[in-house]
């Protein structure tokens, strides 16, 4: 049967519900700060001529502070959500649709296997009838260790899967479900507390202990034994070698309670061919299983990012299948960690998210996201409902290769799966095996020379946030994309595992959404030209200039310090009215985003921790990200995709045995902290000044006062883990050598100040 009507006989069943959630105190709230903003911006106009220099750069800054608000104010004016009923979606779906399954792996040493084969595990084992499912691991290190590892993992499967359908499992990523110890799982998992359950469940236990015993001493091991299964690894480099592609798996029978097919694919790679990390992955990804299994939806995840809920692929379905084609592109899960380190994301997530999933659907976050095969084919909204009529002759109604090839590349059996893709015919999924030869051609790294790979079809080349790029052109089409946030949590990923790595991923986020603003697709040429709807367009606004933010956000933080070092100031006096407007936008921007943080379950700590680290964040990784893309701009360099390392773990972690260093932040020698470092010692100069009286007397206007004091502790409270950073040691201490930077810096901006202030 043709998905689409399908999908037709299906809308009126509610398999959704959209749940527009009261808003009215938080519109209140946001109006009444953007009114205060603006009339700090009026004040500042209006005493202009009074003032000198600090007053003009404070008046530009708090005039991007009050856009930035009315950015965001427009973004989240309409929250929604979904709820799914996915009980009626097993009810009344006779015909499900195949989904396969995309996991993308690229450095076994950053990313360790067993990591890998615990995601691939929870995969295979969600409750959908396996003979639809399939599971395809992109391995672009090219490793035989990840390899084996995903060999001896599926041996592991055999076992697993009917373990966990009989008990009916909540976690199916084995690591976490062993980290329940064994007396809460008789009693949460499953009622039964029978003798044999627990037998089968200590059984259970060692073959995964076995598991990763394995995969780890193969780790340790210096050379692989590069023979029999493992010989097409031999000779290769993980930039030089030629495709790989193995079915682990394959689910010969079709059964639908057997063991979904698992396929390794290590696209080829040349130096002289450019790869495009994430995206060339996943566009492999998509043409092998185009030809192998050709299922209409697509899931990816991120090596790291485990099946938290065994329902997920039926709660996607219910607004795949339960909306309109044209309403959901795609539909996205949120991004949370199980080692919830990182709550402002979560934050992040619950108000930005929900905002702009009552636009036009939420941004694509690169995991965790179900896609239609046509969409990520390149089809607008109209071409289904015009039959895909421009790549079909137009006089016999024909399939027209010559178009074809031009878009997909030139394999004759993928083309063939791209027509069924594109008239909705689903195919039974069949033997992988017989299309091998075929897949390889596919994951030639020349094979998409010539074609529209990255361009107009599959993930999208050109900016290390590949996703929210591919998210933008499928937006600007004018699709629709779904949220699901079910509870429990579909899935769940590892955050950055110290501060050195999250900088390395800030950065790497905000120079990618940087080259989106700078490209030909950014939002607003995209609102302008095509279909990309205005409030949508806002919000990508607000997402990709993360980047320019640290360039305002840095100019406030020095300011206070600058002022107390001229003897000059910012702020109004406390004796002057004009003094109540900054300490109401200070006051009320505080109280507001705590008790967002209260209302959402978090504690002040997390809040103030929060606060602080946003702020580390956007005036040093992401002011490197603004460099990164800036020197992209000038044809200087080129940004690279830095890979965020994993922290491996093993099943004796013990989830209440909480490191005592954890969240302790961690510095290295990179520049970022060198930038942070200058930043407090700047500070700490500017109040030692003060304190001591080494000040010079005013020059005609007003001297510095204690807003200038106060807005500068401010600064030192929020770079706080500097502080202890210049106490501790080892890789919790700030490296001397960076405090040397740091210090020449600092007098570097003493001296030019006081020059300035001479002037
Ligand atoms: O050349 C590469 C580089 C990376 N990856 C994979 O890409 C994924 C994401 O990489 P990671 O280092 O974990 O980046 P994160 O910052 O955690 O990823 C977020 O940000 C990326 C864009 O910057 C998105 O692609 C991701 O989906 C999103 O989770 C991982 O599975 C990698 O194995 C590849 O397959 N090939
Ligand atoms: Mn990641």
């Amino acid at each position: 049967m043709a998905l689409s009507s399908m999908a037709a006989n299906l809308y009126p069943l509610r398999l959704f519900e959209k749940v527009f959630p009261k808003n009215t105190t938080r519109r209140v709230l946001d109006v009444t700060l953007l009114l205060l903003l603006f009339s700090l911006v009026v004040y500042r106009l209006l005493s202009l001529q009074h003032h000198g220099y600090p007053w003009v750069l404070a008046l530009l800054c708090e005039s991007w502070f009050t856009i930035y608000w009315v950015i965001i104010v427009i973004t989240r004016w309409t929250p929604l959500y979904y709820k799914t009923f996915p009980q009626l979606l097993q009810q009344r779906v006779q015909e499900l649709p195949p989904v396969d399954m995309f996991v993308t792996t690229a450095d076994p040493v950053l990313e360790p296997p067993i990591v890998t084969v615990n995601t691939v595990l929870s995969l295979m084992a969600v409750d959908y009838p396996a003979n639809l499912l399939a599971c395809y691991v992109s391995d672009d290190g090219c490793s035989p260790l990840t390899f084996h590892a995903l060999v001896e993992a599926s041996k592991f499967a055999k076992l697993w899967i009917p373990y966990c359908m009989k008990h009916n499992v909540q976690v199916r990523a084995p690591f976490k479900y062993f980290q329940l110890d064994e007396s809460m799982l008789s009693s949460t998992e499953t009622d039964d507390h029978s003798w044999e359950f627990q037998q089968e469940w200590k059984k259970m236990k060692e073959e995964y202990e076995g598991l990763s015993r394995n995969i780890e001493d193969a780790a340790k091991k210096s050379s692989f034994d590069l023979s029999g299964e493992l010989a097409v690894f031999s000779n290769t480099e993980c930039r030089n070698h030629p495709a790989i592609v193995k079915i682990i798996n394959e689910n010969k029978e079709g059964l639908s309670d057997g063991i979904p097919h698992l396929v390794y694919i290590s696209r080829e790679k040349q130096p002289k061919h450019p790869h495009h990390y994430k995206a060339g992955a996943m566009n492999a990804l998509t043409r092998v299983s185009g030809l192998m299994t050709n299922a209409p939806f697509m899931l990816n995840v991120d090596c790291d990012m485990f099946v938290n809920d065994p329902q997920v692929v039926y709660q996607a379905m219910c607004l795949l299948l339960g909306a309109k084609e044209k309403d959901c592109a795609f539909v996205q899960f949120p991004q949370l960690y199980h080692d919830s380190s990182a709550d402002c994301l979560v934050l992040l997530q619950e108000y930005i998210c929900k905002g702009v999933v009552g636009i036009q659907g939420p941004f694509f976050q690169g995991t965790g996201c179900f896609h239609r095969r046509k969409v990520i084919y390149g089809l607008w909204p109209d071409d289904i409902e015009n039959e895909c009529a421009r790549y079909f002759n137009s006089v016999n109604g024909k399939v027209d290769d010559e178009i074809l090839m031009k878009e997909f590349g030139s394999s004759k059996e993928f083309i063939k799966s791209v027509v069924h893709a594109l008239k909705g015919q689903m195919d039974i999924p069949m033997n992988p095996s017989n299309y091998l030869d075929a897949a390889h051609q596919v994951a030639g790294s020349a094979y998409e020379y010539g074609s529209s790979w990255g361009e107009n079809v599959g993930c999208l080349y050109g900016s290390t946030a590949e996703d929210n790029l591919t998210g933008i052109t499928i937006h600007k089409k004018g699709w629709r994309s779904g949220y699901c946030n079910p509870e429990p949590p579909g899935f769940l990923g590892c955050a950055p595992s110290d501060t050195i790595a999250a900088m390395i991923q800030q950065k790497r986020w905000s120079t990618g959404l940087l080259e989106i603003l700078f490209s030909r697709n950014n939002p607003i040429y995209a609102a302008l030209r095509a279909n990309l709807q205005g409030r949508q367009c806002v919000a990508y606004l607000w997402l990709i200039t993360w980047g320019l933010r640290s360039i305002p956000e840095l100019s406030y933080a020095v300011l206070p310090a600058y002022c107390i070092i001229t003897n000059t100031n910012f702020l109004p006096k406390f004796q002057e009215p004009g003094i109540y407007i900054p300490v109401a936008v200070l006051v009320m921007y505080s109280l507001y985003t705590l008790s967002e943080y209260i209302q959402s379950g978090f504690t002040v700590r997390s809040w103030w921790v929060n606060q602080s680290m946003a702020r580390i964040v956007t005036m040093s990784a992401w002011l490197f990200g603004f460099l990164n893309a800036v020197l992209k701009l000038l044809g200087i360099s080129e940004p690279t995709f830095e890979i965020t390392p994993k922290e491996k773990f093993t099943s004796s972690d013990d989830g209440n045995n909480i490191d005592e260093n954890k969240g302790k932040f961690t510095f290295d020698e990179s520049p970022y902290f060198v930038v942070g470092t200058t930043i407090l010692l700047v500070q700490l100069t500017a109040l030692a000044s003060g304190l001591l009286g080494l000040q010079q007397p005013p020059a005609g206007g007003q001297g510095s006062g204690l807003g200038e004091f106060f807005t500068s502790v401010i600064v030192v409270l929020c770079f706080w883990p500097f502080v202890e950073g210049l106490f501790r040691k080892g890789k919790y201490g700030i490296p001397l050598s960076t405090i040397c930077k740091s210090a020449a810096l600092t007098s570097l901006f003493v001296c030019l100040s006081k020059k300035s202030y001479m002037v």
